[in-house]
């Protein structure tokens, strides 16, 4: 039983400086008062509380077990809640076009203090609660505790410059409700499934059959407003001849209609701001500059605002790993792509933004600083680098696993890993798994995308076969997780030129 004799008085005197309690860790940025009720989070054995003393609403309203004079009480939803309502910096909040803004989805629920460690003092706001649907199937948690997460962060980490929670790649309405309803603050269109590529590759016969059956309607309404028309935009001249019109028509016009009703059902006479982009960027081909143009300008004439939007760029934007393609091809379709999203009044978001080192200041250039870029895998695979630094043996057994299941992952995310190009385990000492493996883009590829069936394995008895032992590294190495993060993630930044 721990004594929080000397906590309780120190946290009544207000003495942040002297808030110690021997093995507890107490993490003084956290201390908060509210009326006569004094706050601070703690770790104990490994797990994180929140320690209340003096009395009140606040004191009341937290649910917890009293020990000798302090109430202590669990990172709970309902505890962080309760901490929303109490303190309004703990509540996601949408950011709007004029500030750079960074996803940082956190698919362990621990990475956000390190997150936060990064971006403070710097010119870019940070989007902490971002999970998609897949990532939440594939780790099997819910919204909930992707918000509870980052709001428990914010407050440890004493974070009041507001932080946003984005519903990712919402392609179903149900999932878009369910995102408001738990307060997400920007919905991540994700209109993958709306857009029909066959088109890209189809013949002109087929374009010709497909186009004429399409409603009189809508034939009307895209030819009257674009047919041999020509727009100034992005500082270049956008055209449509009829060939070229008929198939941005058949490739977006389905998910032109879907971003129209989503907006007019829930954003638009939503309570409160929100963040709204649209993600066209899950497709087979890359989204052309003219079609790009062509998605905003219909939005733009329906007086329908967007928050950011997401293209395909040309190349590759795989994960947790470089840009692969032609810089030069890329840099030109990404001065239209932005300057674009500059004419239109939206920021341009870049998707799988992690560690594309090669382009970063290409992407800081040409939005001008104001742009909203993604990662998540990249927090995860520094977990893991963290891990295989001082519990070799358990990177080796899920490295294992990962080569096991990789042909299974696969089918969640395109990648192009060469296995045959990862190093045999057997062929590196414990001290180089690190570097070998969390440097190299074949395994980087291959533990990124294996997160959850590494986080959801499971022996014959049920019991997790890696998920709680690698859970107890990272708070074990909780600071050296966030340097790492912050070294990481910070390198991002200052490339960026945030
Ligand atoms: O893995 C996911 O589903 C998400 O992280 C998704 O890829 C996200 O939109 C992203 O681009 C993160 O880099």
């Amino acid at each position: 039983m721990v004594d929080y004799t000397g906590l309780a008085e120190a946290m009544k005197a207000g003495n942040i400086s002297t808030l110690s309690n021997g093995d507890v860790k107490i993490y003084k940025s956290s201390f908060s008062v509210n009326e006569k009720t004094q706050l601070v989070m703690i770790k104990e054995a490994n797990i994180k509380y929140l320690i209340a003393t003096g009395e009140g609403a606040l004191y009341d309203a937290l649910e917890g077990s009293i020990e000798g004079n302090v109430k202590k009480c669990p990172t709970s939803h309902a505890n962080r809640l309760v901490l929303n309502q109490y303190f309004d910096y703990t509540v996601p909040r949408a950011f709007g076009t004029e500030i750079a803004t960074i996803g940082l989805g956190d698919r362990l629920g621990i990475a956000s203090p390190g997150h936060i460690q990064t971006v403070r003092g710097h010119d870019i706001r940070p989007i902490l609660a971002q999970q998609s649907i897949r990532e939440l199937a594939l780790t099997g948690r819910d919204y909930k505790q992707v918000i509870d997460a980052s709001a428990f962060a914010v407050f440890q980490e004493g974070y009041k410059d507001g932080y946003g929670a984005d519903g990712d790649h919402l392609k179903v309405e149900a999932d878009i409700r369910m995102a408001l309803d738990l307060g997400f603050t920007m919905l991540t269109l994700d209109c993958s499934e709306k857009i029909d590529t066959t088109i890209e590759v189809a013949t002109d016969a087929v374009l010709a059959e497909k186009y004429v059956l399409l409603p009189e309607a809508v034939r009307t309404h895209y030819e009257n407003r674009y047919l041999d028309q020509s727009f100034q935009a992005a500082g270049t001249t956008i055209s449509f001849d009829r060939p070229t019109l008929i198939k941005n028509v058949l490739i977006y016009s389905q998910a032109i209609d879907y971003m129209k009703h989503i907006y007019r059902s829930y954003i638009e006479h939503a309570s409160r701001e929100i963040d709204f982009e649209i993600s066209i960027d899950e497709t087979s081909t890359p989204t052309a500059p003219e079609s790009h143009f062509f998605v905003a300008h219909e939005l733009y004439e329906d007086g329908i605002k967007i928050y950011s939007m997401a293209p395909r760029f040309c190349g590759e934007f795989q994960k947790g790993i470089d840009y692969i393609g032609d810089i030069a091809q890329f840099e030109s379709e990404l001065a239209i792509h932005a300057g674009l999203a500059d004419d239109f009044g939206y920021k341009l978001s870049i998707h799988s933004g992690s560690d594309k080192f090669s382009v970063f200041s290409l992407i800081g250039k040409y939005t001008k600083g104001r742009f909203h870029i993604k990662t998540a895998g990249t927090n995860w695979l520094e977990a893991v680098r963290t891990v295989a630094k001082v519990n070799p043996s358990l990177y080796r057994s899920m490295h294992s696993y990962a080569l096991a299941h990789f042909e299974e992952a696969k089918a969640y995310y395109h990648v192009t890993t060469d296995i045959s190009k990862i190093v045999p385990l057997a062929s590196v000492a414990d001290s180089d798994l690190a570097d070998t493996y969390m440097n190299e883009d074949n395994a980087r590829q291959l533990i990124h995308i294996t997160y959850g069936i590494l986080l959801q394995a499971k022996d014959e008895q049920g019991k997790f076969l890696f998920r709680d032992v690698f859970y107890l590294t990272l708070s074990e190495q909780e600071e050296a997780f966030e340097q790492s993060l912050v070294s990481h993630i910070g390198k991002h930044l200052a490339l960026l030129g945030k």
